[in-house]
């Protein structure tokens, strides 16, 4: 591997300050590495960039400066099977920073001069004129609900807040319409369904342990019973690290589909309303582990 990498930093993400990128690209010079950095200017960019490394390079080692949300984009603008992922975790819930048990920035760094990898995993999500992949989860029903509802201004002002406004609002307008759920061909009727790709969700909380970012195949969460104070009963004993608890199934599998017209969100971001199919992709990138 080249010495030669590129760092797509999203000025943006929670835990981003100057200070903390010019630390990290000095620890990664001192490392013997050759960073060149490249700051997001919108939601896209981390993509772009992403794609055009690919294009420049036939092994680029790209490392995602941000939170999940930089490093669902840098994933979106590769080639399978080409790339080195590095992460360094500056933004808000850094999900991913808690599945590789990463302890801070410098942790990260350190890590990334080592340059020791994993085959990284990955989702791909397919529905009408959409193809997104992700990393950590495919959420269609009650939190694509939320994800869709939460409004801009309320973001603004509240922060994470706005996310608990949305989860009231879509609890008042319940959805009680069951979800057609497909699982390596076993039909299996539900409301509500999280495809699973990491064992975290929305932080440290574990919703789904066995699944894995080096594993190929998914742990699918699917949530049976329509009942809204199911969810919310879900919701406390996945906080409390109680895990999922009766009325939810558990299982593993390797293409799903999913019917209806549900609202989906992918690593935390709304992308469109089901029918969708997600189907597991192993070896996408290795990963800075
Ligand atoms: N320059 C920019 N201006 C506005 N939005 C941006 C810019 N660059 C990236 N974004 C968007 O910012 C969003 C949030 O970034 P990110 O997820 O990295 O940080 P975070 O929300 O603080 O962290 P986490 O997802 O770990 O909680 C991303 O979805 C990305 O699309």
């Amino acid at each position: 591997m080249s010495d030669r990498c590129t760092l797509i930093v999203n000025p943006v993400s929670g835990g981003y300050s100057e200070t903390a990128v010019r630390a990290a690209v000095d620890a990664l010079r001192r490392g013997g590495l050759a960073p060149h950095l490249l700051l997001t200017g919108g939601p896209d960019d981390a993509a772009v960039f992403a794609a055009r490394l690919c294009a420049q390079e036939e092994h680029p080692f790209v490392i995602a400066a941000g939170g999940d949300g930089t490093v669902n984009g840098v994933l979106n603008g590769l080639e399978p099977g080409r790339a080195t992922l590095g992460y360094i975790p500056f933004g808000t819930a850094n999900v991913l920073g808690r599945e590789l048990g990463l302890r801070s920035a410098g942790d990260a760094v350190a890590r990334i001069v080592r340059r020791e990898t994993r085959p990284l995993a990955t989702g791909l999500l397919e529905g009408f004129g959409v193809r997104r992949r992700f990393f950590l989860m495919a959420g269609i029903g009650f939190d694509g609900q939320v994800v869709e509802g939460v409004r801009s201004d309320e973001k603004k002002r509240f922060g994470a807040g706005a996310y608990l406004l949305s989860a009231l609002r879509t609890f008042a307008a319940w959805d009680r319409r069951p979800l057609e759920v497909e699982a390596d061909g076993v039909a299996i009727p539900c409301h509500g369904a999280v495809i699973c790709n990491a064992a975290r969700y929305g932080g440290p909380f574990v919703l789904a342990p066995g699944a894995s970012l080096f594993q190929d195949g998914f742990r699918v969460v699917l949530i049976r019973n329509p009942s809204r104070w199911r969810y919310l009963f879900l919701a406390l004993r996945v906080v409390a690290g109680r895990g999922a608890g009766g009325g939810v199934s558990v299982l593993s599998a390797r293409r799903v589909t999913v019917g209806g017209n549900k609202p989906v969100q992918v690593d935390g971001d709304f992308i469109c309303h089901s029918p969708v199919t997600v189907t597991a992709e192993a070896d996408f990138a290795r990963l800075v582990v």
